[in-house]
């Protein structure tokens, strides 16, 4: 549904995106994550059709995104920036929206009014906080039912309830409607419960893209206690370990059912492997891209 092929940006002559390729199947939820400078929003401003592309790089349902209407009426976009016009209400954006858009939901707007109780739809919006007016660009984009949403950062800058408000209405939408979300996020702990796929960027390229229980099934952690002296069996892949006390935790290659079976092979006292989290997994995978945690203040 959503195809980047090859994308390369420059800004001046450094190098924002190098290459980079990504793919979103209909009705899934992706989540693209990355270190900061990664080139998220780089992507995600070409796939909503801001920055020029070529016509085979960015495609939606295999037709170019750049200056083409038809397929820029399927895709509804919030920026990490949100912007509206100076003086507008929400009932004057509402107003513009639905006279531009024939399909606005009026039913879904006025029902939305309890999910976004705390604001008055009458408030200029530039009056309202930042985390107010992210909650408006929900209310608003959600009542246009676009059938690809394009979220940069959607969650920052709300509060907790909300957040989950958010995340539910989207859900919702992508069960009910069968609607594709792409959103770029820091939150990894909440785009775990939500995405079936997650894409990893770094430096301008997206390194890897897989299914979230293929993510996970992937890398195990170990907890392992030893007898004597601390044995790897070998086929075990140990990317990382720690010691604290007697126990030794490795960060091994393989799911956690393969990597059980090898540990037991050289008959630990106790070892337990249970799947990465996904921040564990972002950590671990771009630790090998030399973004391991720095231990600047604790050595
Ligand atoms: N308009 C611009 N002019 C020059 N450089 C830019 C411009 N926009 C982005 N960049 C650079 O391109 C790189 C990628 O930026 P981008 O905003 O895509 O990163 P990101 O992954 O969204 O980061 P963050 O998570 O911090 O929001 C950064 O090094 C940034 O400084």
């Amino acid at each position: 549904m959503i195809q980047v092929n090859n994308l390369t940006k420059y800004f001046d002559k450094f190098c924002a995106l190098d290459n980079a390729s990504l793919h979103v199947q209909k009705g899934s939820i992706y989540g693209l994550v990355g270190a900061n400078g990664a080139g998220k929003s780089t992507i995600i401003r070409h796939i909503a059709g801001i920055y020029h592309s070529k016509s085979n790089e960015v495609l939606i349902d295999g037709e170019p995104i750049f200056e083409n209407l038809k397929v820029k009426e399927k895709l509804g976009y919030i920026p990490d920036d949100i912007y509206f016009f100076p003086q507008a209400s929400i009932l004057d954006m509402m107003k513009f929206y639905k006279n531009i858009y024939p399909k606005f939901d009026m039913a879904r707007f006025n029902k939305l009014k309890e999910v976004f109780e705390s604001i008055n739809p009458k408030r200029p919006i530039r009056q309202l906080s930042k985390g107010m007016q992210k909650q408006v660009g929900f209310w608003l984009l959600t009542c246009l039912h676009p059938e690809i949403i394009v979220l940069d950062e959607p969650v920052d800058g709300l509060d907790p309830v909300m957040r989950r408000q958010v995340w539910s209405l989207l859900m919702s939408d992508v069960a009910e409607y069968g609607i594709t979300v792409l959103v770029s996020s820091h939150n990894l702990r909440e785009l775990e419960d939500i995405c079936d796929y997650v894409g990893i960027m770094n430096k301008g390229k997206v390194l890897l893209e897989r299914s979230l229980s293929e993510l996970q099934g992937n890398i195990t952690k170990l907890q392992v206690v030893y007898e004597g002296e601390p044995k790897i069996p070998e086929g075990l892949e140990v990317l990382n370990r720690t010691i604290s006390g007697r126990i030794h935790t490795l960060i091994v290659k393989g799911n956690p059912a393969i990597a059980q079976k090898l540990i037991s092979t050289v008959s630990p006292v106790f070892a337990d492997a249970i799947p990465l989290s996904l921040e564990e997994i972002f950590i671990y995978e771009l630790g090998g891209e030399h973004y391991e945690v720095k231990e600047i203040l604790l050595p």
